[in-house]
């Protein structure tokens, strides 16, 4: 997206960038219903109008209020104008991540309070005023490309997926960087103090999408997104590290070795790569965006328990996966178990039949 965007109401499409859209925020330990009742009362020194202004119970009375008081407004306020803006429009963005993210996403496009009224926040309708509050919007939005969390995966778009078992809003994210995209499937709400049921899936395309019995990604997928929907909520991220961070074709090379009689350990390394080389660092950014601090995690991989501990994410429970256990896929598990740490019991009994593990479970 590299032409323009123009907002100006807070019902329209990009409302979220007006100051009058309902964000509310803290600065200095009080708090305002929306920006405009910030900006506005910093225009009086006189606690009563401030006071005044802080409770007007919309974001129009707060601006009308401003005009009802004109005559004590404080003489250096044009010189401090721009900057009391700039303080107001970053705090706004930095306390509602999900907007970061959403204003990060408009890329390098130039952005426009298209407003007939104002000539200085604004392009005057004309495209003739200043569009100072346009001009700050941007630069809040390269200031924050630059900070974590969102220097790590950059917000592109949001859309429905249906599945089976129910539909899911899906992200999509992509890596600056390397241009690498990642997804995160959420499903129903979630209270700001509730922990949340997630999976962090690895994308495994033989096991998700091609139905293999080799390993137990494809069940383990299925399972989460059944437990998700049956729980009224949650989140699945699905990353882009195929193969454990060596990619498909490496996969390839691996399940070749492992042919021969190699375990899963053994044909990385010989492929020389390390066992696991998967990174978790990057999923701050995407639950930063889905305004999640707290999970209860679908996994049996002690390595991701401590990756989502590294990025300050409280694990109340670690809830157990075993799903698809099979004669194909029963030595991998023992050396996932034995060799990687995974939190599970590989039966020692005759595994499954494909009828049993097939079925549906839920
Ligand atoms: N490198 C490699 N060797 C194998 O033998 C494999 N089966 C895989 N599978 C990949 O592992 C990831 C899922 O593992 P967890 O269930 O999270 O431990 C996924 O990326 C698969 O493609 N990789
Ligand atoms: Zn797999």
């Amino acid at each position: 997206m590299d032409n323009e965007l123009w907002f100006y109401e807070p019902e329209d499409r990009d409302g979220y960038l007006s100051n009058f859209a309902s964000y509310p925020l803290y600065i200095d330990g009080s708090k305002w219903q929306t920006s405009e009742h910030y900006y506005q009362a910093q225009k009086f020194t006189d606690p009563q109008v401030i006071s005044l202004i802080q409770q007007a119970p919309t974001p129009d009375e707060a601006f009308r209020l401003s005009r009802q008081y004109q005559e004590q407004m404080r003489p250096d306020w044009d010189s401090i104008k721009r900057q009391t803006m700039s303080t107001v429009v970053s705090e706004k963005f930095r306390q509602h991540p999900h907007l970061a993210h959403k204003l990060i996403a408009t890329g390098s496009c130039t952005i426009k309070e298209h407003s007939h009224q104002d000539a200085y926040w604004g392009d005057g309708g004309d495209g003739t005023g200043e569009n100072n509050l346009g001009k700050i919007l941007m630069e809040v939005r390269s200031s924050l490309k630059k900070q974590l969390p969102y220097k790590l995966l950059h917000y592109v778009e949001t859309a429905k997926l249906p599945t089976p078992w129910g539909t899911f809003a899906m992200h999509g994210f992509v890596e600056p960087e390397s241009g690498k995209e990642h997804l995160a499937l959420s499903y129903g709400q979630w209270r700001k103090d509730e922990p949340v049921l997630m999976r962090i899936h690895s994308e495994c395309l033989t096991g998700d999408a091609l139905f293999s019995m080799r390993c137990d990604c494809g069940f383990q997928l299925q399972k989460a997104l059944q437990n998700i929907v049956k729980n009224g909520s949650g989140v699945l991220l699905y990353l882009r590290q195929e193969g454990r961070g060596i990619g498909l074709l490496n996969k390839i090379r691996a399940y070749h070795l492992q042919d021969q009689g190699a375990d899963t350990v053994e044909a990385n390394e010989r492929l020389g790569f390390a066992a696991d080389l998967r990174k978790y660092h990057f999923c701050e950014s995407m639950l930063s965006f889905l305004g999640i601090n707290e999970v209860k995690l679908m996994t049996n991989n002690p390595r991701k328990v401590k990756a989502l501990k590294k990025i300050g994410i409280n694990i109340v429970e670690r809830v157990k996966l075993q799903e698809g256990h099979n004669r194909h896929n029963h030595f991998y598990l023992s050396t996932k178990a034995d060799k990687l740490g995974h939190m599970f019991e590989v039966p020692q009994n005759t595994p499954m039949s494909v009828e049993a593990i097939t079925k549906d479970s839920g």
